[in-house]
């Protein structure tokens, strides 16, 4: 129920629901955003090094005059240029974010490490990062099985996340990587978990989420939208949600969402089965939108 916090892998907690600073505010000014997101409710912050915004995500944190300890700020390596290191270049992040550490370091795209040995070599070094402090957890992003073993061969650190595309049209194609992140106490964080709904309408879900969403606001007597069904669905599944607006009257509606009840698992499974039949990506691996 609720903003629950779902436990980590290294005895950490993050918050179910993040706000995102990629997507709809990709090489915006993200700071008003960030501080109305903070002030709305939100405290879990998603960025990117190549979301070319974490100075006003740093801003907006110090906007929102929120004490440190209550948020949780993710950012991501994105490439490393030859000669530096994952700690310089988290280093280099946290400057410009104005913080001391991140409660979660990702590596955003594994294809932009492609040379023999390089994935397992990176995630040595954010395994240092997150000894020494400066990561409080450490994991990855848009990884297959594939790259999840490359790296778990000779790790000392498991990732705790893997944040990859995840929704209905994905649901089916995505069992054997999901069993997976199971099996090795990984948590899956998603992104894109809206897109049936604003990126590909006239699906074979949306029937299933216009009769739950029907449900759902005949007995909590609230609006429930479509896209907020979505929510309910990965939260259902221990999954952490990422989602963003540009629109600030959009940070109630999500938080509203939030606090809804959890959808029955005969929702779940005709959402499931639904999304089984398409198959739709809208991303492509290296998490850039198609
Ligand atoms: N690791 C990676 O490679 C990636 C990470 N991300 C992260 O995930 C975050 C979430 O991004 P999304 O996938 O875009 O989230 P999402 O799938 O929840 O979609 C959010 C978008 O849905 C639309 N929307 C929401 N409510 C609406 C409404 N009532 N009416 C009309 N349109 C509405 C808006 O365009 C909004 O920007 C990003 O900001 C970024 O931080 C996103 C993509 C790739
Ligand atoms: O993180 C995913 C979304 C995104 C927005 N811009 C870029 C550029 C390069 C990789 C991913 C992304």
């Amino acid at each position: 129920m609720a903003n629950t916090p779902i436990k980590l892998n290294d005895g950490n907690t993050i918050p179910w629901l993040g706000f995102g600073t990629g997507t709809a505010l990709y090489r915006k000014d993200a700071t008003d955003m960030v501080a109305a997101a903070i002030k709305a409710g939100f405290t879990h912050l998603d960025g990117a090094q190549v979301y070319d915004n974490e100075d006003s995500l740093g801003a907006g944190i110090i906007a929102s005059r929120k004490p440190r300890s209550e948020l949780f700020v993710t950012t991501k390596l994105y490439k490393l240029d030859a000669g530096t290191t994952v700690r310089e270049s988290l280093q280099g992040s946290l400057k410009t974010l104005k913080l001391d550490y991140v409660d979660l370091f990702l590596i955003h795209i594994p294809s932009m490490f492609k040379e023999p040995g390089q994935l397992k070599s990176i995630w040595k070094q954010f395994e240092e990062v997150k000894k020494e402090g400066l990561a409080k957890s450490i994991g990855v992003s848009n990884f297959e099985v594939k790259d999840l073993e490359e790296i778990l061969d000779g790790a000392t650190i498991v990732p705790a996340v893997n944040q990859l595309e995840y929704h209905p049209y994905v649901f089916k194609a995505s069992i054997p990587l999901l069993e997976f992140h199971k099996k090795h106490g990984i948590v899956t964080e998603s992104y894109g978990g809206q897109s049936p709904v604003f990126r590909s309408k006239g699906g074979p879900v949306d029937p299933v989420l216009i009769s739950i969403a029907e449900r759902l606001s005949k007995t909590t007597g609230k609006t429930v939208q479509e896209g907020h069904v979505l929510m309910l669905w990965q939260r259902y599944k221990g999954i952490v949600f990422v989602t963003t607006t540009s629109k600030e009257a959009r940070l109630k509606e999500y938080l509203d969402a939030a606090a809804l009840p959890d959808l029955t698992t005969e929702e779940v499974a005709a959402i499931d089965e639904a999304g089984s039949e398409l198959h739709k990506r809208h991303f492509e691996t290296s998490g850039l939108p198609t």
